[in-house]
């Protein structure tokens, strides 16, 4: 069955010749603006380089911000009962009365809202792809990127974005809040102006989200509250960034300058399907998901119990195993703890997984795992050999293997029955 396109990739078309930049009257008109987003950049390419075309130590910082809806955008609407609605054209406006954002030190910033404005829940891999190919053709004027979304998928929409975004260069900062923007006491205010402050930081070369006091890495982040302000935890990886008084950043832990040129993936294959295990379950659903002809599963992500266990007596279920390795449907183990990692070797159950052809997730949260695979899948130049050996590789940070989790070959040594990990504490 055809998986569901939103791009072909096609050989990468050669660049071109080192178009003029763009006057600033023609891009930055210098006040906040909205615009109807007809795509500023001529360059619809594959390969651009990871330079802005002025000098950045010569002028004010220039950030785009994309605006897909959200609560932040949002007020009570009275013909929807009073409930919250996206309010379209009301965040520039907001914008441009704050008089935090005209400071001297605040970047340049261009907005941009896309219409309709949505409620995170409506949005889905071809708005990803949206916003990755604007953050594509925008690339060269802008110094850094706010994207503005709901919160509650906000991790999804994220970590598609860093795989998405090959060889990211510059800041790439999600945010959004609990309370609308137009209300007196909001939290949506200070996620604005701190993603725009770092979204103007040359040392971040990647996608995170900023909420409430720290900026995470995106394919770490999740969410872990519906009313508290403190929305987003990273829960296997230390914090980039944590806001007090001061801004205290974690520099070890940002991800290098990449040494490729930016490269944006928009095609995801969303043919897989999750399956949280619960004790005493019927796995008769997932055999006729999994053996159904008719199915056109790439993939199975399951959310196993504790170091990525599931019942050894259970043979039905060790099959449907085998069955989906026969089907070469890729199965990968993740745990439904929030904190550590998968350790497949660790009890007897899981060898007979690892035997099953099930691979790990290591510590990967569901977002960023079901994100992966649909970028890996989504990548026509990659054979399912390799979609299955790159999931266990840290592609953009996303997850701490032992290869990852220390800059030298790992320290381990074993004492009545307890290993000991030496670690380093760059995590990437
Ligand atoms: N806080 C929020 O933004 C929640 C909202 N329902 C959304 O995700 O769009």
């Amino acid at each position: 069955m055809p998986k569901p396109s939103t791009r072909p990739l096609s050989t990468p078309p050669i660049p071109p010749p080192n178009p003029p930049p763009p006057t600033d009257s023609e891009l930055y008109p210098g006040a906040i603006s909205r615009c109807k987003w007809q795509g500023a950049g001529p360059f619809d390419e594959y390969n651009l380089p990871q330079h802005t075309y002025l000098p950045s130590h010569s002028r004010k910082k220039r950030v785009l911000v994309l605006c897909t809806g959200g609560t932040l955008t949002m007020a009570p609407d009275s013909t929807k009962n009073g409930g919250l609605a996206p309010v379209e054209g009301a965040l520039t406006e907001w914008m441009s009365n704050m008089r935090e954002l005209q400071q001297d030190e605040m970047p340049e910033i261009k907005v941009h809202e896309y219409s309709p404005l949505l409620d995170s829940s409506d949005m889905g891999p071809c708005d990803w792809a949206r916003i990755a190919v604007d953050i594509e053709k925008n690339y060269l004027y802008f110094d850094g990127f706010v994207v503005l979304t709901g919160t509650d998928t906000m991790a999804y929409t994220a970590s598609a974005l860093s795989f998405m975004l090959e060889n990211l260069g510059k800041p790439v900062i999600f945010t959004g809040s609990q309370i609308p923007l137009c209300e007196a006491y909001n939290d949506a205010r200070r996620n604005l102006i701190m993603s725009l402050i770092f979204a103007s930081r040359d040392s971040v070369n990647e996608v995170g989200v900023f909420f409430h006091d720290r900026l995470l890495r995106a394919n770490r982040s999740t969410k872990i509250n519906t009313d508290r302000l403190l929305a987003f935890d990273s829960p296997n990886m230390e914090p980039l960034a944590n806001i007090g008084i001061t801004i205290d950043e974690n520099e070890h832990l940002f991800l290098p300058q990449p040494k490729g040129r930016l490269r944006v993936h928009s095609e995801m294959d969303t043919r897989l399907m999750t399956v949280r295990l619960v004790p005493g379950f019927d796995d008769s659903v997932i055999k006729y998901a999994v053996e159904n002809p008719d199915s056109n599963m790439q993939a199975l992500v399951l959310q196993l119990y504790g170091a990525g266990n599931m019942p050894s007596n259970k043979q039905s279920f060790i099959d449907v195993l085998h069955a989906a390795r026969e089907r070469d449907i890729l199965v990968v183990a993740t745990t439904q703890c929030l904190t550590g990692s998968v350790m497949l070797g660790h009890y007897a159950v899981g060898h007979q997984m690892k035997e099953a052809g099930v691979v790990s997730a290591y510590d990967m949260t569901v977002e960023a795992t079901c994100c992966k695979l649909a970028y890996l899948f989504g990548r026509d130049d990659l054979t399912p050999y390799e979609v299955k050996r790159l999931m266990g590789v840290s592609l953009r940070g996303e997850m701490t293997t032992d290869a990852s989790s220390s800059s030298s070959a790992p320290f381990t040594e074993k004492i009545a029955g307890m290993t000991f990990k030496n670690r380093s504490t760059r995590k990437v």
